[in-house]
């Protein structure tokens, strides 16, 4: 296998390695239909149209009395009818006399008003009135909440709960959606066990990140297969690679792309016909990170330590999901937050570290503790975390009170 060099101090920053990791996905063009209640966190393929006007009869938007404005010259005070509920078919309204309506009952032909049962008095079988409604009061009018031909749902939209009840109020019952990224993922490291399978010894370990990262693809909205534990072998990285070809959007890695004789995942990609297009951000925890082509599908190696993982994951594979399904990558880390802590720091990567977040000051913003001390090979820090912190590369010091950057687990999972 070819033998790589690369410089140890060309570093992507982390912008254009993000940039790097979306430009290498393309949105999928394949689509499937789907059930309505089905296509929730899903992505549109198509724009759809109203075809329909909404509402289809005029209705009423109260409780009260349907009437004929112009009956009201003589006197205020009219006969009831009779009553139209919703569902039913509204007989006419009879010359100089009320109908008792309810909210939604199709407005009555020959009325042009609704009072609302608060603001009459009812005596015996009459309505009286204070004053004459203003025409068209109280009444949803034909198409007046939703013209034909309006938007209902922009293709590349991530289909959510009010389009759900938008699309059911058109009696659309089906939807076209964009298919779910499909993705492998593989951990690497002849020290790694599954979680469980074996008893933990003082040799090997479990694997941390296979689970980790098929959670998080899936709940990113990722069809995931699990490909297991690769030996940290040559050959059998390149055959892996070779049998994964053709068959996924994105294959994320873990393990085996930093610096050591055992680390074969980046010659073994170049041997199995892909492309490395970007090694080592600057970042930390997550350096070492690798992306590359193998022949449609991105192929993204994160680091082994299970925080470099997480992190690696958080802010390309993620972006990379996103992309694939059409939708916007979410924006990173919002400086609305206060540090709680004092921190001096070698500034030279942007960092990532588990948070936690205290009161809020008075100007709103919460006050954000910093936790653990910067290690990646653990998760421990993260046990009682609200999510990330950030910090750019040429960030020397922090002091407590000053801005900081953070962002929730959820804010990169769309
Ligand atoms: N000479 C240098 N050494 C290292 C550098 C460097 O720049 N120069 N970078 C360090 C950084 S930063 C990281 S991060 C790690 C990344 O190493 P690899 O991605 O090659 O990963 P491995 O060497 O295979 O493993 C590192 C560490 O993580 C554990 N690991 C691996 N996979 C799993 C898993 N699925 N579950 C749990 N733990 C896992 C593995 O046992 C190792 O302890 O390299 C530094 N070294
Ligand atoms: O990048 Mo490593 O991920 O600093 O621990």
């Amino acid at each position: 296998m070819p033998a790589l060099d690369h410089p140890a101090s060309a570093m992507l920053d982390l912008d254009s390695a993000r940039r790097l990791a979306c430009g290498l996905v393309a949105p999928i063009g394949d689509s499937e239909t789907l059930d309505l209640a089905q296509a929730a966190g899903r992505t549109s393929a198509t724009s759809l149209r109203a075809e329909i006007a909404l509402p289809r009869a005029a209705r009423s938007a109260m409780d009260g009395f349907a009437l004929r404005t112009a009956d009201l010259a003589a006197a205020l005070t009219l006969p009831v009818a009779g009553t139209v509920a919703a569902g039913m078919q509204a007989p006419p309204l009879p010359d100089g006399a009320a109908l008792r309506i309810f909210t939604g009952a199709q407005i009555p032909a020959g009325a042009d008003a609704v009072v609302p049962v608060e603001e009459v008095t009812e005596t015996g079988a009459e309505v009286q009135l204070t004053a004459a409604p203003a025409p068209g009061s109280h009444i949803r009018a034909v198409g007046s909440e939703q013209p034909l031909g309006g938007l209902l749902l922009r293709r590349g939209t991530r289909i959510r709960a009010h389009h759900i009840g938008l699309l059911a109020s058109n009696g659309v019952a089906e939807v076209a959606v964009v298919r779910r990224p499909r993705l492998a993922i593989l951990s690497t490291g002849d020290e790694l066990h599954r979680p469980g399978a074996e008893a933990a010894s003082r040799d090997t370990m479990p694997d941390v990140n296979r689970p980790m990262l098929i959670a998080l693809a899936q709940g990113a909205g990722a069809e995931v297969d699990d490909h297991g534990i690769l030996p940290d072998d040559a050959e059998a990285t390149v055959a892996k690679f070779a049998s994964l070809q053709g068959r996924y959007d994105l294959i994320v890695t873990t393990g085996a792309v930093s610096m050591g004789g055992r680390d074969h995942l980046r010659p073994a990609l170049i041997a199995a016909g892909g492309q490395i297009d970007g090694w080592k951000v600057a970042l930390k925890p997550g350096k070492p990170v690798m992306f590359g082509r193998l022949g449609n599908a991105a192929v993204t190696g994160l680091p082994g330590n299970p925080f470099s993982a997480m992190v690696g994951f958080t802010l390309f594979v993620s972006a990379q999901i996103a992309r694939l399904k059409g939708a916007v990558p979410a924006p990173l880390f919002h400086c609305a937050g206060r540090a709680g802590f004092d921190w001096t720091r070698k500034p030279d990567r942007a960092e990532i570290f588990p948070i936690r977040l205290g009161n809020r000051e008075i100007d709103g913003l919460p006050v954000v503790h910093r936790l653990g001390e910067g290690t990646s090979a653990t998760l421990f820090p993260l046990a009682e975390a609200d999510g990330l912190g950030f910090v750019p590369a040429e960030t020397a010091r922090v002091s407590v009170g000053t801005p900081i950057c953070w962002q929730t687990f959820e804010a990169g999972a769309r």
